[in-house]
């Protein structure tokens, strides 16, 4: 599915650049069939981590780290970077697709611990507890300043309802909250079944006591909360951030806060971190903690555990679990859906070496039950194919749709139900300036992959080892021709599938030999009478 994967004597350098849970890496330090080499060092400079990069094979971070697009072009051996949590906008992903960088995350392992912590704080906000805790310590016994509201009965707007903005809904409706979501992906029905009432970002703001907002920082989500969201706000609403910094604009939160509209805020996430110096520390109507969501002993393992499980897996199948740069594929469908990434990329692969041209656009149809599929990964192992010829090893599928895009090439997937008598079928087709070409590909059961078709011509031809395609005029003794001149030069037959589109018209030969064949080789067949054309293929 991604780079192949290393063999056991290749020592892979896993380099790990913040703090991670010892117990978490457990499943790399007992790996005895790779050959790990474990190297941790945290608290790097940018500098000083390009300098350490270049022979690293595994990059593992948390959020602290930045993986900048430096980092990556420095790293020149690098084939995966692991991030030990959920975010990844501390990665550059453009960087690592085009550099064909796998990127695994780690979503699962630290929503309990981001939800436990995003109540604690939305607690905390409501009762003043880190003031209050704050002036005790400075012996100061104030009950008065410290008066609270209750979350019973308020209402709680959730902006991004996905693993943790969920998991905190169904902790504030233990606190009796009425919980009002919004996210691009949520239903009526599943707001239904989940028990709150879905709304857009607006409704919520008119109407919420609290909102915690729970989405990744993106583009769409990048000041979601602003100045005019504040406006239509309650009065005395209260705002929580354990997401990621920047979600809410930071300046227009300050004067918000200073104007009395929000009563107060509870932030564990800043746009620049460390927050040491963050004005909006300076207002005692804000609690912070810096950075702490997913700080839990068992979050931590969880995640550490969850991303070496990852890195180990691709380096031995070459697939990974939580793959953030191209398509994961649910565990179930995986085995059903690997046999033909091969089938795929040897398609890709025949054409790249059937034409000479420039490749402009490329046609995939995906036909009988592979239709059924996400057939984005099958996609990607046919440029892959396309591509190597060209590119050699640098391309793999992380980045054969990029590289083919920065190329020009246009790329059409089809997907459709009927495969002409197969159970699947696979086709692949090319334009170029001035041609046109298509192989089709298909899974026998028990019996693995074929070519079952050639432009136009039907053919069986397993798609291993070399091949001699000929394009010849349907004329009586050109196979003998053919064969004789192969023998003349100690070159074996070792199948022979011959094809026409109609008697004395145009035919094909599709030969496998048992030996790699020479330019010279193929301008001594390509001379042979009524031969057009003679290509030699190695899938
Ligand atoms: N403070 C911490 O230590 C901590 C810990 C874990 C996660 N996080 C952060 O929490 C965030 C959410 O994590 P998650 O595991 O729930 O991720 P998730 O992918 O399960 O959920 C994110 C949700 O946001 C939604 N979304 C995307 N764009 C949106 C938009 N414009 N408006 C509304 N919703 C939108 C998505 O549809 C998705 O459902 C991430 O940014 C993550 O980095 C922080
Ligand atoms: O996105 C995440 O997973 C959280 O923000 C946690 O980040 P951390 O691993 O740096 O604590």
């Amino acid at each position: 599915m991604v780079t192949k994967p290393l063999t056991k004597t290749n020592v892979i350098n896993v380099f790990i650049a913040d703090p991670l849970s010892e117990d978490g890496i457990f499943p790399l330090r007992q790996e005895t069939d790779l050959n790990l080499n474990v190297i941790i060092e945290t608290g790097l400079t940018q500098e000083q981590l390009i300098s350490k990069i270049e022979d690293v094979d595994v990059l593992l971070v948390r959020s602290q780290t930045k993986v900048t697009r430096e980092v990556i072009q420095a790293a020149k051996n690098l084939k995966l970077i692991g991030r030990a949590g959920v975010g990844v906008d501390n990665i550059d992903l453009t960087a690592a697709t085009e550099h064909g960088i796998i990127v695994v995350n780690a979503p699962d392992g630290n929503t309990n611990s981001a939800a436990e912590h995003t109540i604690a704080m939305m607690t905390s906000l409501a009762r003043h507890i880190p003031q209050a805790y704050n002036a005790l310590k400075n012996g100061i016994w104030d009950r008065k300043s410290y008066v609270g509201v209750e979350l019973k009965g308020k209402t709680l707007g959730v902006i991004g309802f996905g693993r943790i903005g969920v998991e905190v809904a169904y902790r504030a409706k233990g606190q009796r909250m009425e919980i009002l979501a919004y996210d691009p992906f949520l239903t009526e029905e599943r707001a239904e079944k989940l028990g709150v009432k879905k709304a857009t970002v607006e409704e919520i703001c008119v109407a919420a006591d609290f909102i915690t907002v729970h989405t990744p920082l993106l583009p769409d989500t990048k000041n979601l909360l602003n100045k005019e969201k504040f406006a239509m706000m309650k009065d005395g609403v209260r705002i929580i951030n354990c997401a990621r910094g920047g979600i809410i604009n930071e300046d227009d939160l300050y004067d918000a806060i200073v104007s009395g509209k929000v009563a107060g805020a509870a932030l564990d996430v800043f746009i620049e971190e460390p927050a040491t110096d963050n004005k909006l520390l300076t207002l005692p109507q804000v609690i912070a903690t810096p950075h702490l969501g997913a700080s839990t002993v068992e979050a931590q393992e969880s995640v550490a555990v969850d991303v070496s499980n990852d890195i180990i897996k691709f380096f031995k199948t070459g697939t990974v679990t939580n793959p953030v740069n191209m398509p994961s594929i649910p565990k179930e469908l995986l085995a059903q859906v690997e046999p033909f990434f091969e089938l795929a990329e040897k398609l890709g692969a025949f054409l790249s070496q059937v034409t000479t041209e420039a490749i402009k656009e490329v046609n995939i149809s995906y036909a009988g039950e592979v239709a059924n599929y996400d057939v984005r990964p099958l996609t990607s192992n046919g440029l892959k194919g396309l591509l190597k010829k060209n590119h050699g090893d640098h391309v793999n599928d992380v980045n054969a749709r990029y590289l083919s895009e920065r190329v020009g090439i246009k790329i059409n997937e089809h997907k459709t139900t009927t495969a002409k008598g197969f159970t699947n079928l696979i086709t692949v087709e090319i334009k170029t300036k001035n041609e046109v070409h298509s192989v089709a590909g298909t899974l026998l059961n028990g019996l693995g992959a074929r070519i079952v078709k050639v432009e136009n011509y039907v053919v069986d031809v397993v798609p291993n080892g070399h091949l001699l395609y000929v394009k010849n005029t349907d004329k009586p003794g050109a196979i003998g021709r053919v064969a004789t001149k192969l023998a003349e030069k100690d070159i074996n037959i070792a199948t022979m599938q011959v094809g026409r589109d109609q008697i004395g018209g145009t035919a094909i030969m599709m030969l496998t030999i048992d030996n790699e064949v020479t330019e010279e080789d193929l301008l001594y067949v390509a001379q042979l009478e009524n031969i057009d054309e003679v290509k030699a293929i190695t899938l």
